[in-house]
């Protein structure tokens, strides 16, 4: 099975509500959508989620860097090389983590086709259904709490609440929240860095001595403050979790050496794709350190990548934030993994079992 052509396309799939956090708000997935095309006819599929705030990708720079960069260096390789693939992949560029992870899921859904295994096999096998939580866009208190009331009503029982926003209403925001779900669902915070490491700590002790019980909370501060990171990890005894601190192997190695977090979100788009989640995850294990894997504004072609990650590697992936499909109107995909509410569940169709998009809008041939 060799690669004869990289085809993109893009796919714009509304959300139910504005997704809102402290970095910003958008109300769609318009994610670049790889289809590798190879000499059997098979096809393998990846997505890429454009987002500038978090990986410095643009619909744009994604195109590109498939287009120009990455797609030229795999045609005419074999599916069965799947490590020099990788390596080729890796190496092409800098960064560029989304274009590179969108390619590697699509390489990775062919390598398993090859083999006529469902991919999560192929990375080791598992139980393959599992759980996730649902995000709760930051808003008016009022909102938030209907907003979390309903996801308990769709069988939720794990919220990750946005904050980081003025953060003496956060406090409040949380404190509603614990007050009208409490004992029905588990509650993870997600600051996406809007809070100081001083502030963090105020705000997290604040909570804890009213009795609020957090399961952890998420990127308290700035991506690029490490010793903040540790300084309110230290501080506090809830569970201190980094996501845009940490993108891939490197990063990881640095931030638990410095004991800057307890918890690594582990998320294909910063990876690179699914070997450096998996190298990742281990580097994590070693340090006796547990990971959540998520996902950014994307469909049910990439997260269920990610899901037949989190189903290989549950000894580590404890925890579950795949949620992007649930908050989107509807499912493009035909085939692959299946979402419901919180149920997420891989068939045992071959790869990642995709059959056909709909509403995909061809880009380059
Ligand atoms: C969608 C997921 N639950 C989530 O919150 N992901 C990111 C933000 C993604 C984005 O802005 O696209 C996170 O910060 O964890
Ligand atoms: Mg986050």
């Amino acid at each position: 099975m060799k690669i004869e052509r990289i085809e993109l396309g893009l796919l714009r799939v509304p959300l139910k509500t504005p997704f809102k956090t402290a970095l910003r708000t958008i109300d769609a997935v318009e994610d670049v959508v790889v289809r590798v095309h190879t000499d059997t006819g098979h096809i393998g599929h990846g997505e890429a989620a454009p987002t500038a705030v978090i990986t410095g990708e643009t619909r744009g720079s994604i195109i590109a860097a498939i287009d120009q960069v990455i797609g030229p260096r795999i045609t005419g390789m074999e599916v069965a090389d799947l490590n020099r693939i990788l390596q080729v992949i890796h190496t092409s560029a800098e960064r560029n983590t989304s274009a590179k992870a969108a390619v590697e899921i699509a390489v990775y859904d062919l390598w398993a086709q090859l083999y006529g295994a469902p991919l999560y096999r192929m990375l080791g096998g598992g139980d393959p259904v599992i759980t996730t939580d649902i995000t709760i866009s930051v808003d008016y208190i009022d909102k938030m709490v209907a907003d979390s009331l309903a996801a308990i009503d769709r069988g939720f029982e794990s919220l990750k609440i946005k904050v980081g926003k003025e953060i003496g209403v956060d406090i409040e925001r949380v404190k509603a929240i614990y007050a009208a779900v409490e004992g029905r669902a588990r509650l993870r915070l997600d600051a996406n860095q809007g809070w100081n490491a001083k502030q963090a700590v105020w705000a997290i002790r604040a909570l804890e001595d009213a009795g609020v019980e957090l399961e952890l909370v998420e990127q308290p501060v700035r991506a690029r403050d490490i010793e903040g990171m540790r300084y309110v990890t230290e501080r506090v005894h809830t569970p201190i979790m980094a996501d845009e601190s940490v993108f891939g192997p490197a990063e990881v190695i640095d931030l638990l050496r410095m004991r800057a977090a307890d918890i690594v979100n582990i998320k294909l788009m910063k990876t690179g794709g699914i070997s450096n989640a998996i190298r990742v995850a281990d580097i994590a294990a070693l340090h006796g350190v547990e990971c959540m894997i998520g996902c950014m504004i994307e469909s049910s072609i990439s997260v269920a990548a990610a899901v037949h990650v989190a189903v290989a590697k549950a000894d580590i992936i404890r925890k579950v934030d795949l949620d992007g499909p649930s908050l989107a109107q509807y499912d493009p995909v035909d085939g692959g993994v299946t979402f419901n509410e919180s149920e997420i569940s891989i068939g045992d169709a071959p790869g990642l079992g995709i059959r056909e998009i709909r509403g995909l809008q061809p880009l380059t041939a």
